[in-house]
């Protein structure tokens, strides 16, 4: 029997936030489930953000799950730094690494949620071998590397595609989406199996950050059959996160 499908969490990404006022960015958004950090090496993707000194100042200023998104090159490199930093989940992207098995174990061996991303581009195959090492799902619904950018529709098709193997190998997996996601393309998202919603611009471009998260939970709450969350309580590794 398919495990029963995880609650829907809201994310927001903090690259939307103010960089000179990331502890009152963070203040802002009480009502979110994970915060989701991404880190940028100015060679897998044309931008360069933070590092683990960051999320370790994250780590001192809330207890909610740091969901950290790797856009760099050879990831293997560096997860063991973000891991002593204080991330709860890391997400490593199939095209940046030759040896996705082995990294996606270790960052289970460090207690950590393991996520594994595909770019657009990138098939849904790519998954075949390593799916049941992976605790999440990222789609990209833009290309990584930028906020504020256009939804791509074509990822609607990609998000099914992924719950369908889910269900097929009975993994209760949660799917992540990134990229233009706000109250108009969550709810085509959410009713295609997305479980998890990353929000950059929507939630921190608002006079009201927490208001725009609340949004977003409504219309993934109205979506049949995916019961959205509330908050949940602060937590660390992957016992209930
Ligand atoms: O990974 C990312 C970009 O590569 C960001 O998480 C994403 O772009 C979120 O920002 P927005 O909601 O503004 O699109
Ligand atoms: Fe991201």
């Amino acid at each position: 029997m398919t495990p029963p499908l995880p609650r829907v969490r809201i994310a927001p990404s903090l690259l939307a936030a103010d960089f000179a006022r990331l502890a009152d960015s963070v203040s802002r958004v009480p009502n979110a489930d994970w915060l989701h950090v991404d880190v940028m090496d100015g060679h897998f993707v044309p931008n360069l953000t933070v590092g683990p000194v960051v999320v370790a100042a994250l780590r001192h200023v809330t207890s909610l799950p740091l969901d950290v998104h790797l856009m760099v090159e050879s990831p293997e490199s560096m997860v063991e730094a973000f891991a002593r930093a204080g991330a709860n989940h890391l997400t490593v992207h199939v095209e940046a690494t030759h040896h996705l098995d082995r990294l996606l174990r270790h960052i289970r061996e460090l207690g950590l949620r393991a996520g594994v991303a595909l770019n657009p581009g990138t098939p849904v195959e790519a998954l075949d071998y390593v799916v049941e090492l992976a605790d999440l799902v990222l789609v990209m619904t833009v290309n990584p590397g930028f906020g504020g950018q256009h939804f791509i529709p074509q990822m609607v098709r990609k998000v099914e595609a992924v719950r369908r193997l889910l269900e097929e190998r009975q993994l209760s997996c949660d799917v992540e989406v990134d990229g233009g996601v706000d109250d108009k393309t969550a709810p085509a998202l959410v009713q295609a199996g997305a479980t998890v919603l990353v929000a950059g611009t929507f939630v921190f471009k608002d006079d009201d950050p927490a208001g725009a998260v609340t949004r977003l939970r409504r219309v993934s709450g109205a979506v049949a059959g995916f019961p959205a969350a509330g908050p949940e309580a602060g937590g660390s590794g992957r016992a209930g996160a």
